[in-house]
């Protein structure tokens, strides 16, 4: 339930990163039924702009309510072991192809039920709401069968329900091969294909449909037929790409039109061409490269270069990235990738939400949706400076607060 709910609010004296820029002196912002109505610097706000508003705040940073892009946060279990195997010298890709890693998950999953996914899943949720998300991409793919991807996307389009936050979802039904498939990766990928994609789609439970493009998740070949089902059934395209090794997978994505190619630690020039010219958004996960001590970076000088948005999320997982904190996203992304603390911001706002084909999320100007965060500090880049919970005076949501300390 909303804290405050009124249909006209009014905050004051606030300094404004806008999802791309940090507007230039302090701002007087208007909220009415739901969305941003009126923006003006303090100096000139004339209070008969907003006649019968209530003051909700004054002072502090706004920006917009964090979205958090790319999350596989719904699962049963941990890997806490693997992480203690990794210190000890083994590889991500050794444990996987030794059946565990996504497979170890996906065993906890497949027998934990709904109600047992949500109650592991609400903490991690709330500790992401808890640093500013106001919305979050979900994505299955710890199930691969389709029962069972289709109890993760029912639980994730629950978790929506139960908090007050926008859930985009997405199947990954290409996120490992089951063992019941070994040796049979293009029996598996026509599953797929023509139940879990049909599936997902018919019963209105998945946005988007993800893969996994990598030695030891699918092949570029088997990544297209994916991309032909989806696009069948009017989903979007997503890719994990480029994460262990260059398959292409970010081109491949891009000329289907994807959203975002993620990871993209080994993309290379040409790929980085294909995404600008798709207009792909570049989703940098500094989580995963801190958990897996990852040493190639991605190509940030040329995705500048090229023009290619990047959006920075917390791939929140329990192998590659067991973190529920975004601004530590915004602090890794500064400290091992150099963005800087604008593009960092604008990687969690603007940028995270057209990876999430909702270019209208993520923005502070007139006629968005009003999902914001008040913060208590004196500039929006010390959300990147500085790794501090606790810093969040209010979330508001769809133009109502529903967080206040
Ligand atoms: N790379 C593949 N998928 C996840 C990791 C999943 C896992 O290890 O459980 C990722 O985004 O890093
Ligand atoms: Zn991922």
């Amino acid at each position: 339930m909303p804290i405050q709910s009124t249909s006209k609010q009014l905050w004051r004296d606030v300094q404004v990163f806008d999802g791309l820029v940090q507007l230039d002196e302090a701002m007087t912002v208007l909220i009415e039924g739901g969305r941003i109505a009126g923006l003006w610097p303090s100096r000139t706000f004339d209070e008969a702009h907003a006649q019968g508003a209530v003051e909700a705040g004054c002072g502090g940073v706004l920006t917009p309510g964090l979205v958090d892009c790319h999350t596989h946060l719904v699962y049963a279990g941990n890997r806490a072991g693997e992480f203690e195997q990794r210190l000890e010298g083994a590889s991500y890709e050794e444990i996987a192809r030794a059946g565990g890693g996504i497979l170890s998950s996906v065993r906890a999953t497949r027998v934990a039920s709904e109600d047992e996914l949500i109650a592991a899943s609400l903490p991690r949720l709330d500790a992401l709401l808890a640093d500013g998300v106001t919305t979050v991409e979900i994505k299955s793919g710890y199930g691969l069968t389709v029962e069972s991807e289709l109890k993760m996307l029912r639980v994730a389009r629950r978790l929506g329900e139960l908090r007050p936050v926008r859930v985009i979802t997405t199947l990954l039904g290409a996120h490992a091969l089951p063992p019941e498939y070994a040796g049979r990766a293009d029996d598996y990928v026509t599953l797929v294909c023509d139940e879990m994609i049909p599936a997902a789609a018919a019963e209105g439970l998945a946005d988007a449909v993800d893969v996994f493009c990598e030695g030891i998740g699918f092949s570029p070949a088997q990544c297209e037929r994916i991309y032909q089902a989806a696009k069948a059934h009017g989903l979007a395209i997503k890719a994990h790409a480029e994460q262990l090794s260059n398959l292409g997978g970010s081109a491949l994505a891009a000329r289907y039109g994807a959203l975002s190619a993620d990871h993209i630690e080994y993309l290379d020039e040409a790929g980085v061409r294909a995404m600008a010219e798709a207009g792909t958004v570049a989703v940098l996960l500094p989580g995963a490269f801190h958990v897996l001590r990852e040493t190639q970076l991605p190509p940030i000088e040329l995705l500048r270069q090229h023009n290619v948005p990047m959006a920075v999320a917390s791939d929140a997982n329990p192998g590659t990235s067991p973190i529920c904190m975004p601004t530590l996203m915004a602090n890794l992304a500064c400290t091992l990738f150099r963005l800087t603390p604008r593009e960092a911001l604008a990687g969690m706002t603007a940028h995270g939400a057209r990876a999430l084909g909702q270019p209208e999320l993520g923005r502070i100007v007139v006629g968005a949706p009003a999902d914001l965060c008040l913060w208590d500090i004196q500039q929006p880049a010390e959300l990147a400076y500085a790794v501090q919970a606790g810093r969040l005076r209010q979330r508001i949501f769809n133009g109502e607060v529903v967080y206040a300390r």
